[in-house]
């Protein structure tokens, strides 16, 4: 395939793309380095995609965190909004890939100007994954890029044109060595990085994993755990964002979270997003007596099991601990916020737990044992990739395969010696990769500290929290392999995938 350069094509761009007097733009934006011009072609979601790209690339967050704000302040009705999202998840999502198909056609890839590369990125993204057609992404795509640089135009035109003839050759990797070819093929219709689907096979199968790559484009459901102390506060939104209810009490499905947000369910702990398989989990987890949640970040399964506790009134007292201050903060502002409890919360690494939790040890008189330690442990988040697009790409192989095994087989190791007699201690992952899961509980059940744990399985947990939770303990059933462990993957029921062992120390 022929390479373009920048330079040249930019010329070209002058002759063909000169704008035409007109009226002004009628969607403005600044800020984030995309000042309009003038368009009246370019649709208001493609825009509004490309905003909250070049917003992520400059500030450094998630994209999906963005998307809701960049959406509501240019006023876009539903219907773009939700193109305006799928575009900038998608296209995150895809990122390596989408740049491999772009550089493969310029003969000067770096020297692309970045946010005139998120255009193009678009425009890419709508001719290898979204099945839109040829005309339309690249017309949209070449606006998008004349939006960054108005000289860009040109080149977005040629460069789009070749992707798009040569799409079909790039997704069956036409230009990689035959021994390799059928890999690289199938991490190119997934969108994900070669080196983690090899993992991703190795861990789960080949058929399984293909499953799972196919739904990998697939945008990730929603799903909300509602305060119980707040349900008609929310009822109303609830509905008007197309809720069904789960089998797990206080859990919906929603299409959207538009009226949720706008009602501010989330600002005011009415209500937290968070996968069902998640929420599955967190529900079995919550038992009567002291928890130490290990992991506990923001808080969204501290709330979730405060919530549950509350549901069952299970007599809980609920200790937090992450590495981050910040993230401690949040957790303890949204349970106040919340009405559910009191959680008592420590900052620090968990690997030294005598030291993270010298103050409760202190105000208790005694090391604290508890009657649950749940290690929500940091992980890759293979199982969350479609909702969080940035993971695949941001990942590296040494993480997967050693630094965060290691990490995780420390702080269980850690956590099993504060699990008091007849305690349970449970650890999760949203990963997918063996090497963080059963690799991790074999050790651990190994090691000196595992002596004396027993794994048992997690719906066992529910199965005892009475008739309103029986739905939700088959759930969790469904997904148990064997005895202790519970996998889901986002190919069998739709939400994410999760990783979950539990044992008792007899
Ligand atoms: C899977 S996330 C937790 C998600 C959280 N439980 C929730 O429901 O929102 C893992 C957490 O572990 C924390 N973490 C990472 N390394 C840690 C360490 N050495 N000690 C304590 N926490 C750690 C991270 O800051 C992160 O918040």
């Amino acid at each position: 395939m022929a390479r373009l350069s920048s330079s040249r094509s930019s010329r070209m761009a002058s002759a063909r793309w000169m704008p035409s007097p007109g009226p002004p733009a009628s969607v403005r934006m600044t800020g984030h380095g995309v000042a309009l011009s003038k368009t009246a072609k370019l649709s208001p979601g493609r825009l509004v995609a490309l905003r909250i790209l070049i917003a992520a690339r400059e500030t450094g967050r998630y994209a999906r965190e963005l998307a809701a704000d960049v959406c509501a302040s240019a006023s876009l009705d539903s219907r773009d909004a939700a193109f305006a999202r799928r575009l900038a998840l998608g296209v995150t999502g895809c990122s390596g890939c989408l740049d491999d198909a772009l550089n493969s056609v310029l003969d000067d890839p770096r020297s692309l100007a970045a946010d005139v590369r998120d255009a193009l990125r678009i425009g890419a993204y709508e001719l290898l994954y979204l099945g839109t057609s040829p005309q339309v992404a690249v017309s949209q795509g070449v606006e998008l890029a004349r939006m960054c640089a108005h000289g860009a135009a040109g080149l977005a035109n040629a460069v789009l044109r070749r992707v798009a003839e040569g799409a079909n050759a790039f997704l069956t990797a036409e230009d990689v060595s035959e021994q390799h070819r059928a890999m690289v093929s199938c991490a190119r219709r997934a969108g994900l990085p070669t080196w983690l689907v090899r993992r991703i096979v190795d861990s789960l199968g080949e058929e399984r994993a293909q499953a799972m790559f196919a739904c990998q484009l697939e945008p990730a459901p929603i799903a909300v755990q509602v305060n119980p102390l707040r349900f008609e506060a929310v009822e109303d939104a609830l509905a008007a964002d197309g809720a069904r209810s789960l089998e797990l009490p206080g859990a919906y499905a929603v299409d959207c979270v538009s009226e949720l947000v706008r009602s501010c369910a989330f600002a005011h702990a009415d209500a937290v997003a968070s996968d069902y398989h998640a929420q599955l989990i967190a529900a079995a987890v919550a038992r009567e007596g002291s928890c130490l949640e290990i992991g506990a970040g923001r808080g969204t399964k501290t709330f979730m099991m405060l919530a549950h506790a509350k549901r069952r009134n299970l007599n809980h007292e609920h200790v937090t601990l992450d590495l981050y201050e910040g993230k401690c903060q949040a957790n303890a502002q949204r349970i106040e916020c919340s009405g559910l409890g009191e959680i008592f919360t420590a900052a620090g690494d968990a690997t030294d737990l005598d030291a993270c939790l010298a103050a409760y040890d202190e105000q208790l008189g005694r090391t604290a044992l508890f009657d649950t330690v749940f290690v929500d442990a940091p992980c890759s988040g293979t199982g969350t990739m479609r909702r969080h697009g940035e993971i695949p790409w941001r990942l590296t192989p040494q993480e997967c395969d050693r630094d965060l095994p290691e990490l995780q087989l420390e702080l269980l190791r850690e956590a099993a010696c504060r699990v008091g007699a007849g305690g349970q201690l449970i650890y999760a992952t949203c990963s997918v990769l063996r090497a963080e899961n059963s690799h991790v509980v074999t050790q651990f059940l190994g090691s000196p500290e595992g002596e004396g744990f027993a794994p048992m399985p997690l719906s066992d947990a529910l199965a005892a929290a009475g008739s309103a939770y029986s739905g939700a303990a088959e759930d969790i059933a469904a997904h148990e392999i064997p005895i202790g462990t519970f996998q889901s993957y986002p190919h069998q029921d739709g939400f994410d995938g999760h990783f979950c062992a539990r044992f008792i120390r007899v």
